[in-house]
């Protein structure tokens, strides 16, 4: 398989820093794979997503994109490689409408007026956004702003979307469309997700997750891995999910629920299941 993002040994300290942000990394993410990076405030999650984008240098180590090295003389090719969703989307826009907006960063690569209409026009239909194309960003809610920001990022049609807990602003509806337009990406486009979060709903979609602790990898595990380990979870400041809380609550109630992570589905399939034994 692939490795889209690969880390070797890489240690980041800041200016004036008494100890490194992130210490002796080495970690692979292979293509098209969703991750999800957790970790307590300060554990390094922001600071890996800057190095990735070439924002912050590594004092030593190789950061290896898309199979190139991260150097200067590489750093615009593989920015375009990759699109940042930060918290606030506030912070995103640039233009006076929707439309201008999505279209601002297609203008700086020099893409063709015609060929930017339909580029734009098809990254608002990706988060159902057309019909405002001709709004100012700034009328929008919080979550509309944020699928606008999210189609100025997926019309430069990048390999690598990072999401900055880029969910965190939102309520559960507006958190819930987001993830959904990332995953239908993903599926489409074959985009890597990298999404930086303390958000459960979001650690449930991903096909892997990094735990960052004090600028160390603590460990790289699938979802269902890392739900065996619900303690740690706790001790990372990371709540279970509903389904996961009810599930362990039915177990140390003396219900037989065998496997021992469960999606939503998977669960109700249980219990109906148990039942029909009865
Ligand atoms: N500009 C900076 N100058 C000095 N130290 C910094 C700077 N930015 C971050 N740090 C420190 O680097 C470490 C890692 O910070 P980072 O922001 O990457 O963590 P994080 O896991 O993203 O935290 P959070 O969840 O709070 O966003 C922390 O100890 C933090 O205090």
């Amino acid at each position: 398989m692939k490795q889209i993002v690969s880390l070797k040994n890489v240690t980041f300290t800041y200016e004036n820093a008494n100890k490194p942000a992130l210490d002796n990394i080495n970690l692979d993410i292979p293509e098209r794979e969703w991750v999800a990076i957790v970790g307590l405030n300060g554990s390094g999650k922001s600071t890996l997503a800057k190095l990735l984008n070439g924002i912050l240098v590594a004092d030593s180590g190789v950061i290896e994109i898309d199979g190139e090295v991260l150097s200067e003389a590489t750093i615009w090719h593989i920015r375009k490689k990759i699109g940042i969703i930060f918290q606030n989307p506030d912070h995103q826009f640039v233009g006076a409408t929707v439309e201008d907006d999505v279209a601002f960063g297609l203008e700086n690569i020099g893409m063709k007026r015609s060929q930017m209409l339909k580029r734009v026009a098809w990254a608002l239909a990706q988060v159902h956004m057309q019909k405002f194309a001709h709004k100012s960003p700034q009328t929008l809610s919080g979550g509309q702003k944020q699928r606008v920001a999210i189609a100025g990022i997926i019309a430069l049609q990048p390999k690598i979307i990072i999401m900055d807990e880029s969910t965190s602003m939102l309520d559960p509806n507006g958190r819930h469309d987001i993830l959904k337009i990332i995953q239908d990406l993903q599926a489409q486009l074959g985009v890597t997700v990298l999404s930086i979060t303390h958000d459960m709903a979001e650690i449930v979609q991903a096909d892997s997750v990094v735990v960052l602790n004090h600028g160390k990898i603590q460990k790289k595990a699938t979802v269902a891995a890392l739900f065996d380990e619900l303690d740690d979870l706790q001790q990372m400041g990371l709540q279970l999910p509903f389904t996961q809380r009810l599930q362990r609550s039915l177990q140390l109630a003396g219900i037989p629920i065998v496997s021992r992570y469960q999606t939503k589905q998977g669960l109700a399939d249980e219990l109906w299941q148990l039942h029909s034994n009865m």
